[in-house]
């Protein structure tokens, strides 16, 4: 039998592909649940909450392949995934719907102090003066990464009457256009900016984006929004900006160390918080756990899988060999 082992919250209904083949038997438990039998797993289902780690690579010597329930991978150590031959997919396009319109909604609370206003009112205040906000019509979004998240959240801007300034290395002009929206360097969209919104990965270039100097470069008054990673936005630089003025608010889903109980950012009243709920929709949820799920199972098959993030860097003879079932 191919051992799968799912150690974060997926609903079994996307797991389905999986549970109903006979070659393969799925166990739903925490790592520490399973800590004496992790040398059987041929695989590991994920979502953000268990970090693949080299130590837990290392300990499942029978792995071959890891299947990240969404898209990020900055908690699976995939160099080392791929040193160990183990492959790693992902799903890319599961959750995006779900990310741009919890973009959207952190957006439009933040403009208009929904979260703030909710308590007041629900500790029997009617403060109409202290929560006027500011409309997004005929703003400037600022979006830092166009891939697939986005690209929706440019399409509700849009329809929000927001002008849309992009940046993104991979971009093109003719992308842009066809988008309806204006290519621009990094700088650029910092300084032209009303909301800035980032929808990068978490990697070693993207670490610490933005920081004391870029933030330093924005508008005076700007919001920011992070959906994306913790660790893309600096939170003592952001925290500080914060403090003296130059940003008006912020919007966070996620952080640098989750749940972020130390973060002084969290107690900030300018500050709105989720705990990184973006892909947590029952939507999301079923497309990511049956995409991961079909993909493995194409894996078990010996049929090629689409979604790898480090198949190409895997000699072949090495997923081949890994490939053979016990
Ligand atoms: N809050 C949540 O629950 C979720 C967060 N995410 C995060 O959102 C990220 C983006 O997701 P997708 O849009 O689906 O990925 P994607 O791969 O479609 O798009 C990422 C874009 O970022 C661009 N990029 C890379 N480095 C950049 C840089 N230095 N400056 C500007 N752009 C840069 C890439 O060229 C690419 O176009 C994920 O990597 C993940 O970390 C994704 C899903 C759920
Ligand atoms: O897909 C992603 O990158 C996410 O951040 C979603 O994280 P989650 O699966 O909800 O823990």
């Amino acid at each position: 039998m191919f051992r799968v082992l799912v150690s974060d919250k997926m609903p079994n209904e996307g797991l389905k592909p999986l549970r109903e083949s006979e070659f393969v038997e799925v166990i739903q438990k925490n790592i520490t649940e399973v800590e004496d039998e992790l040398n059987t797993f041929n695989a590991l289902l994920v979502r953000s909450d268990t970090k693949v780690t080299k130590e837990l690579l290392k300990k499942m010597t029978s792995l071959k392949i890891v299947g990240r329930a969404g898209v990020g991978v900055d908690n699976i150590d995939v160099d080392e995934a791929t040193k160990q031959g183990v492959i790693v997919i992902n799903a890319p396009n599961g959750n995006t719907i779900s990310v741009a319109e919890h973009t959207f909604a952190m957006i439009s609370s933040l403009m208009r102090h929904i979260p703030q206003a909710n308590i007041s009112v629900k500790s029997k205040e009617w403060n109409r003066t202290a929560f006027v906000g500011s409309e997004l019509y005929g703003k400037i979004l600022g979006i830092i990464g166009f891939g697939r998240i986005g690209t929706e959240v440019a399409k509700r801007a849009k329809a929000f009457g927001m002008k849309v300034h992009v940046f993104d290395p991979i971009l093109t002009r003719e992308r842009a256009n066809k988008m309806g929206v204006e290519m621009l360097s990094f700088d650029e969209v910092l300084s032209s900016a009303d909301i800035i919104t980032v929808h990068t990965p978490l990697t070693e270039e993207t670490k610490g984006l933005l920081n004391k100097d870029t933030i330093a470069k924005t508008k005076k008054g700007v919001r920011i929004i992070n959906c994306a990673r913790g660790g893309i936005i600096e939170e003592e630089a952001l925290l500080e900006a914060l403090e003296n003025g130059h940003v008006a608010g912020a919007a966070l889903d996620v952080f640098e160390v989750e749940p972020p109980i130390h973060s002084k950012l969290i107690d900030h009243p300018s500050v709105i918080v989720t705990p990184h709920l973006g892909a947590s929709t029952k939507e999301a949820q079923l497309n990511v756990a049956t995409q991961i799920s079909e993909e493995v199972l194409r894996f078990v098959k010996g049929l090629p899988v689409m979604s790898s993030v480090n198949f190409p860097i895997i000699k072949k003879d090495k997923i081949q060999e890994k490939l053979v079932l016990n």
